[in-house]
């Protein structure tokens, strides 16, 4: 058995919450909470989508979609996969830990390395290489478990395609908003790389923790590529995203409730970059319950690896980030995190 030493503990028996887990107070839930503010839905199947999401992509950074044409029988059963994946002895998930270098794998996500506490989470990156040769570290016998690995990657495959469908209609429609006329297609030409736009998936796992307030399950981020969309279990809260403000209110906390038969939708830094800054990422962080263990499914989308990500402005106008793609902008984010965006600005004193 590999050692367990390195981090990770078996949350679910902890009685507790230990000191290496318990998060200072400015981290930690007690910025207030507000449930009055209207979180945007946008239902992609109207006519004025485009213009909603445009809307929604300015003032919040995040919004429900509806109509979004996903069955929920799929939905369904990758939350029920994505459950049985967390349930494996700690042991057997660390067979599958993410190696140096790789993005695929169990383990902490890049994020934590800023932040002196461990998240109160469990996490799986699936990106790039083979489902199958994860999956296969995570059930690696024949038989019995040849059959809740193929199940297993059936079903993330199927989640997938999915998702690219919809992160592709999603991506159009806010491209009819941003830099100026004409068919979004036609002005950028990487959207036609259809086959290698980047994808990752990201399962979360959230058991119940027997201090919710000492701790914070992921803590706030924004997501760092265009979009992405996040299916959350039904009726338990955890996502949370900071009201934007320009500084003069005070911090507000806003729970984003998983409503039926809608998803939810981050704006990332790069489409705030291609935006020139009319679309904000957005702020959140996700907090744990006492009694419930939830999980979430966040499928992040973005440009091929090689394409310079640059804003798109009219004629005239001025670019005010720098282009630059989404792996260099991972690196930057490794460097900075949150003083990324501001560090790709262009100077125009
Ligand atoms: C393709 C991606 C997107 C990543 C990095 C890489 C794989 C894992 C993703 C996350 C998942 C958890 C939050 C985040 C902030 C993190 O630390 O890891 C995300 C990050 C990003 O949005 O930048
Ligand atoms: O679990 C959640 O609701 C948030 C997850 C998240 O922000 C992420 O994976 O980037
Ligand atoms: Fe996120």
């Amino acid at each position: 058995m590999p050692s367990l030493s390195h981090d990770h503990l078996e949350l679910e028996s902890s009685s507790h919450v230990p000191e290496t887990y318990r998060w200072p107070p400015s981290h930690r839930h007690d910025y207030p909470t507000t449930s009055t503010a209207n979180i945007p839905v946008v239902d992609i199947s109207l006519p004025e989508a485009a213009s909603l999401i445009d809307s929604a992509c300015r003032s919040w950074g995040v919004f429900y979609v509806t109509s979004h044409g996903i069955p929920s029988h799929l939905l369904q059963a990758a939350e029920t996969q994505t459950h049985r994946l967390f349930s494996l002895p700690l042991h057997r998930k660390l067979l599958a830990s993410r190696r140096p270098g790789s993005i695929s794998g169990f383990g902490r996500p890049p994020l934590s390395a800023f932040f002196p506490k461990l998240m109160w989470s469990e996490g799986f990156t699936l990106a790039g290489n083979p489902l199958n040769e994860v999956a296969s570290t995570l059930w690696p016998e024949p038989d019995h478990d040849h059959d809740s690995r193929s199940h297993f990657c059936e079903l993330m495959d199927d989640y997938k395609k999915s998702m690219r469908d919809l992160a592709r209609k999603l991506l159009r429609l806010t491209l009819a908003s941003i830099g100026g006329h004409g068919d979004g297609e036609e002005r950028v030409g990487w959207l036609g790389l259809k086959d290698q736009m980047i994808e990752a998936l990201q399962l979360n796992s959230y058991p119940p923790c027997p201090e919710p307030e000492k701790a914070i399950g992921m803590a706030t981020h924004t997501d760092s590529g265009f979009l992405t969309i996040l299916h959350q279990s039904g009726n338990m809260e955890g996502l949370q995203v900071l009201q934007p403000n320009d500084g003069s209110d005070p911090i507000q906390w806003v729970p984003i409730r998983p409503m039926a038969g809608a998803l939810v939708v981050h704006v990332g830094d790069l489409l705030q970059i291609l935006s020139n800054g009319r679309f904000k990422s957005v702020r959140h962080r996700a907090v744990v319950s006492r009694s419930e263990h939830r999980v979430s499914m966040a499928y992040f989308y973005g440009p091929p690896s090689d394409v310079k990500v640059g804003p798109m402005v009219l004629p005239g106008q001025c670019p005010i980030y720098r282009p630059t793609t989404w792996p260099e902008y991972l690196e930057i984010r490794a460097r900075l995190f949150d003083g990324s965006l501001e560090s790709i600005k262009i100077s125009h004193t």
